[in-house]
């Protein structure tokens, strides 16, 4: 589909973000916080490059992605599951004093933004991302101003590739399948649109597990918000 079939005669509607990768680039923070937890642990950094390929499924997978070195992990034994808990915590201590420090808000957002409000569109944030880290990110970049709503990734018991933190915040928002749209950087958002049976939008310079998303069967790919305008 078109992005002018996208969006053509929908709106306004209900615009659904998801906000690392898409929105924001967290990556410093997110990275910094994965190598304090590393060094924590004794072992070496991972560094930006590696750990923005892990983000987008939660702090939890983003923990495990960084214990294994490169691919997703489940804690096997008992000493497993004690590690992963204890880099969990250090995790979440070390990301709640970064988060926000060196994050910027992607080019061509802010615009996107403004011109969809303008439409009287309504807006929500959908995120994997820990609920306690999600406000004061929107906050400190000021994208606070823009949203109706955000869902966090424990503000349900399921999270996105689950399609029901999407149809939760449809609803919420008073959005139909037909009027709303879903706009996201990796496989999770697109599998959640795709099993919501709402639009989605892939951008392409956020953080995919795993490569590309031109082929996750997004409706539109596009390489900057500003194209939607
Ligand atoms: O994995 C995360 O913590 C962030 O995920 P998001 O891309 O859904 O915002
Ligand atoms: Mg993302």
């Amino acid at each position: 589909m078109s992005l002018k079939g996208l969006f053509n005669a929908r709106w306004p509607g209900v615009a659904l973000f998801d906000l690392d990768g898409t929105l924001v680039d967290s990556a410093p923070d997110l990275a910094a916080a994965v190598d304090q937890m590393l060094e924590h642990l004794g072992r070496s950094p991972a560094g930006m490059d590696k750990v923005r390929t892990w983000v987008g499924n939660g702090a939890q997978v983003l923990v495990r992605r960084a214990l294994a070195g490169k691919t997703d992990w489940e804690p096997a034994t008992a000493k497993d599951e004690a590690l992963f808990n204890d880099a969990l915590t250090i995790f979440y201590h070390a990301y709640g004093q970064l988060n926000g420090r060196h994050s910027e808000v992607f080019p061509g957002v802010q615009d996107c933004l403004d011109h969809l409000r303008q439409l009287g569109c309504r807006m929500a944030v959908v995120t994997n991302k820990p609920d306690q880290f999600v406000q004061p990110l929107l906050e400190k970049t000021g994208l606070d101003q823009w949203f109706d709503l955000s869902v966090g990734g424990d503000t349900l018991p399921v999270k996105k590739p689950d399609p029901a933190p999407l149809l939760h915040a449809m609803e919420k928002l008073g959005g139909t399948r037909g009027t709303t749209v879903m706009v996201g950087d990796s496989k999770a958002d697109v599998n959640a649109a795709l099993a919501a049976g709402i639009p989605c939008v892939a951008v392409r310079y956020g953080y995919n597990f795993g490569g590309s998303v031109d082929s996750l069967g997004a409706d539109a790919v596009v390489d900057s918000l500003a194209e939607l305008l």
